[in-house]
């Protein structure tokens, strides 16, 4: 496992916890010794790792989509012996994986994107899975896959999905989507669905909360409670989802989400969807007036945007863009 952030740390944690080996390393040294502490073989560099993995030797990369997962794959696809493994769980743009393919397989490498859902909560709850690669080596990691995942858990079975002709893997919270480049494309729609409900929800929200205005009549103002207002939503109202369990836990925290400036940042995928849309001819006005909102919330900030980072906070641990 390279890169032992808010990801990567916990998703070697929870391969360990169901009996994988892992050799850990990261450009932070105390983010290793904490891994090593928990089991792990710790590595100082990614030379180090070669010498300490099995072949072939799986190398999963977690680290932040850019120049700095560009930059290790690169080192590693100097350093892996042909027949390694080469997987992406970062949130990378699925062009840069297709190239990184090629290039990879040039050297007998086997290049896997996997788009990982799940944030600061996957370690306990398991990740959703979006895999893109080869057949035969997505396969051969099953094992990882299956640890990693949430597992059928208590989700019912979905009236009428045949389980003698449908992919089991779906009902254990991965796909094989295709080949490489596919697992990341559809993480980045899931990113901008994301975008979509989060910015429904916090105009919503938004609303509710200025029901009280001057603006207004008198009689017409209510001093709504948004705290218990998510709280009722979440009980069985065709709007409950896991979005509205965290604004529901950050409103609980503070009705008035203070923490929050409003400024709300953005990893790129939202863009990448629109992006995909315009090539496709695909019309997204949901998903591109949410992405628009999130530019507009550096520049001015309700409400709502305050609602947008409390979720963001929640799922992930993301931060604002500073003011
Ligand atoms: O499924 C997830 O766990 C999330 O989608 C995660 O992968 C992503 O990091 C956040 O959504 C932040 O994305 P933005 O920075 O674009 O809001």
């Amino acid at each position: 496992m390279i890169g032992l952030g808010r990801m990567g740390g916990n998703m070697a944690r929870r391969l360990m916890a169901g009996g994988h080996e892992i050799v850990a390393y990261d450009r932070n040294e105390e983010a290793v010794a904490a891994l090593a502490n928990d089991g792990a073989i710790p590595a100082s560099s990614l030379d180090d790792m070669r010498d300490k993995l099995d072949t072939p030797a799986i190398w999963w990369v977690m680290l932040p989509a850019g120049d700095i997962t560009e930059s290790t794959i690169a080192t590693i696809g100097t350093d892996a012996k042909p027949g390694d493994i080469v997987i992406d769980g970062g949130n990378s743009f699925y062009k840069d994986d297709i190239r990184r393919a090629k290039m990879l397989a040039e050297k007998d490498l086997h290049y896997v994107d996997v788009g990982t859902s799940g944030g600061v909560w996957g370690k306990e709850r398991g990740y959703c899975m979006m895999i893109g690669g080869d057949k035969e080596t997505v396969d051969l990691l099953d094992p990882i896959f299956d640890t990693l995942a949430p597992g059928t858990g208590e989700i019912v079975r979905t009236p009428g999905r045949n389980p003698e002709n449908a992919d089991p893997r779906a009902e254990k919270g991965y796909i094989h989507a295709g080949p490489a480049g596919s697992g990341h494309f559809v993480k980045m729609i899931h990113n901008g669905i994301e975008y979509g409900l989060m910015q429904a929800y916090a105009e919503g929200f938004d609303i509710l909360k200025s029901k009280n205005t001057d603006k207004l009549p008198e009689e017409e103002r209510f001093d709504l409670n948004l705290t218990d207002i998510a709280e009722v939503w979440r009980r069985g109202s065709v709007i409950s989802s896991w979005l509205l369990d965290l604004t529901a836990i950050a409103l609980a925290k503070d009705g008035m989400l203070e923490q929050f400036s409003g400024s709300v940042a953005d990893s790129g995928e939202g863009q990448w969807t629109i992006d995909a849309a315009m090539e496709q001819k695909v019309p997204a006005n949901v998903l591109t007036a949410s992405l628009f909102a999130r530019y507009r919330s550096r520049i001015d900030h309700t409400f709502g945007d305050k609602v947008l980072s409390a979720m963001r906070y929640g799922f992930g641990g993301h931060v604002e863009i500073p003011q």
